[in-house]
């Protein structure tokens, strides 16, 4: 039931969908005010109180910039709903300043709009009840969340942005390099969220055959396809009341990106060969390593889909740009991963240093697996350099042997002839180092030959897609790259 007092702004420089917009919505039930430039958006949103608005917040005098104004000046954020022609997605702690709950592309169906405007609304009356998030100082951010260990700026960015997104229903879409730490942010916001009751459900995109993906996530009836001997829920209804985190979103098949889309939009879904609707209340937090917004640019991911799922866009930090996080980090999965027998406490300074240097193309997961191996070579009580990788303490001092043959082997022809001989200096390299080189230099090739088609390249290589992703991610090997 539409609630008589719910006011709506509609601020947009189209007369036509202005005026059109203005009329549907009041039939709805709302009362409506339609303004057409920033000025006068501005001036009614001081003087009035509204529950929603409704903008493309690139019209006539720059609202955007305006709003931020009166966020600074301590105004409540009222929630704005962007209906846009030509997208752009701001920085998260942005989004969140300027109150953005949600993303239309013009051309917007009316049905679409009022399914929008209904679950915002309905959001923010929740919120309503919820005690606002409180503005936190440095120490404060530090604690928040203990099991993230970070001190940087960047870290302390991130901390501050999950404080503030966690309790709402938007959804978030977290970007960075493998081993960034996408799923541990994901989970984050939903124990921190009001959802943490309900099921956080992991969908990862490469561990399911396409084949199979519709039926795993929103299930199947009986029958409806061989091998349907009974009927399943899918994974979608399992995290009803919870928060789905779609992993490697970027690698769903286009043709269920417009089933996702629908799910995400409407909340509703239809399972494999039934006709009947299902509904579910849940929110999506998605993570990727590729760039999505050249794959729209490709037309290999969906404009809607992106700016949909992307409302609020949270990049993460790569290792190499955490300063003393990294000995933090290190010191602490020392501790975790330590068996009790262990005579090993600590690092020794040159170790530190080399920690500090080397440039962690896998991440935390890199960090980890470093330490887990370290662990079993130190005779203790300290890990030196020696413990450590060639890779790891060769780049504080005279540059990593295998990045001296990754570069190497890189400038190689795509079939180099197998008489290639290796400059002199690398005739230090281990032979660990040299079959890492080779192998990332056989992945770069693939990926040409196949122009990043990961399904395509998996199959000459006689790996499954999930094996072959595992082996680009080891390598730090972005396959988009390779898509012209
Ligand atoms: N700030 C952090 N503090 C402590 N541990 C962390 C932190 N960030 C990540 N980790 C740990 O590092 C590992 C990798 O993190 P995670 O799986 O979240 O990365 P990811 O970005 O999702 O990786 P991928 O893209 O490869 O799926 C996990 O074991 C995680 O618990």
């Amino acid at each position: 039931m539409t609630n008589p007092t719910q006011k709506i702004l509609v601020a947009d420089d189209e007369p036509l969908y202005l005026r059109t917009t203005g009329d549907l919505l009041r039939k709805a039930g709302y009362a409506c005010v339609c303004v057409s430039n920033a000025t006068e958006a501005m001036r009614r949103l001081r003087e009035e109180s509204f529950d929603l608005v409704l903008s493309d917040l690139s019209m006539p005098g720059n609202f955007k910039l305006e709003l931020l104004h009166d966020q600074r000046n301590h105004r409540p954020t009222v929630p704005i709903v962007v209906i846009t022609g030509v997208p752009t997605l701001p920085s998260a702690i942005e989004s969140i300043r300027l109150g953005i709950t949600d993303y239309l592309l013009k051309p917007v169906k009316f049905e679409d709009l009022l399914a929008c405007v209904r679950r915002v609304l309905a959001s923010a009356e929740n919120k309503s009840t919820r005690p606002p998030v409180p503005v936190r100082g440095r120490d404060e951010l530090e604690t928040l969340f203990p099991h993230m260990i970070g001190k940087s700026e960047p870290m302390l960015e991130l901390f501050e942005i999950i404080d503030r997104v966690a309790p709402t229903d938007t959804n978030v879409l977290i970007t960075g390099e493998s081993g960034t730490g996408k799923e541990i942010v994901a989970s984050t916001i939903h124990s921190h969220s009001h959802r943490s009751d309900g099921k956080f459900q992991v969908i990862d995109c490469t561990a399911v055959p396409e084949s199979l993906f519709e039926s795993m996530l929103f299930g199947h009836k009986r029958g409806s396809f061989t091998g349907a001997v009974g009927e399943a829920e899918g994974l979608l209804k399992q995290c009803d009341g919870g928060t789905a985190f779609i992993d490697e979103l970027g690698e769903l098949p286009v043709a269920l990106q417009a089933k996702l889309l629908r799910a995400v939009q409407e909340q509703t879904f239809i399972p494999v060969g039934s006709h009947t609707p299902v509904t579910v209340d849940t929110r999506f937090v998605c993570a990727t390593n590729r760039d999505l917004e050249m794959e729209v640019a490709a037309g290999r991911f969906r404009q809607d889909l992106y700016y949909r799922l992307g409302v609020i866009h949270i990049e993460m930090p790569p290792l190499r740009n955490r300063g003393n996080d990294i000995l933090l980090l290190a010191d602490a999965l020392l501790d975790s991963l330590r068996p009790p027998n262990s005579a090993v406490e600590g690092f020794s300074d040159d170790a530190r240093e080399a920690l500090l240097q080397y440039d962690w193309p896998g991440n935390i997961r890199e960090l980890r697996n470093l330490i887990e191996r370290a662990l079993t070579l130190a005779p203790g009580p300290l890990v030196t350099t020696a413990d450590l990788p060639g890779k790891v303490h060769s780049s504080s001092a005279s540059g990593s042997h295998f990045s001296v043959l990754r570069e190497h082997v890189s400038s190689l022809d795509a079939s180099p002839s197998p008489t290639a001989t290796l400059p002199a200096a690398l005739s230090n390299a281990s032979r660990e180092e040299a079959m890492e080189a080779a192998e990332y230099q056989y992945l770069v090739g693939l990926m040409e030959i196949h122009a990043g088609n990961v399904s395509e390249a998996a199959r000459q290589a006689g790996l499954s897609r999930q094996g072959l992703h595992k082996l680009l991610k080891k390598h730090d090997i972005n396959a988009a790259q390779f898509r012209s």
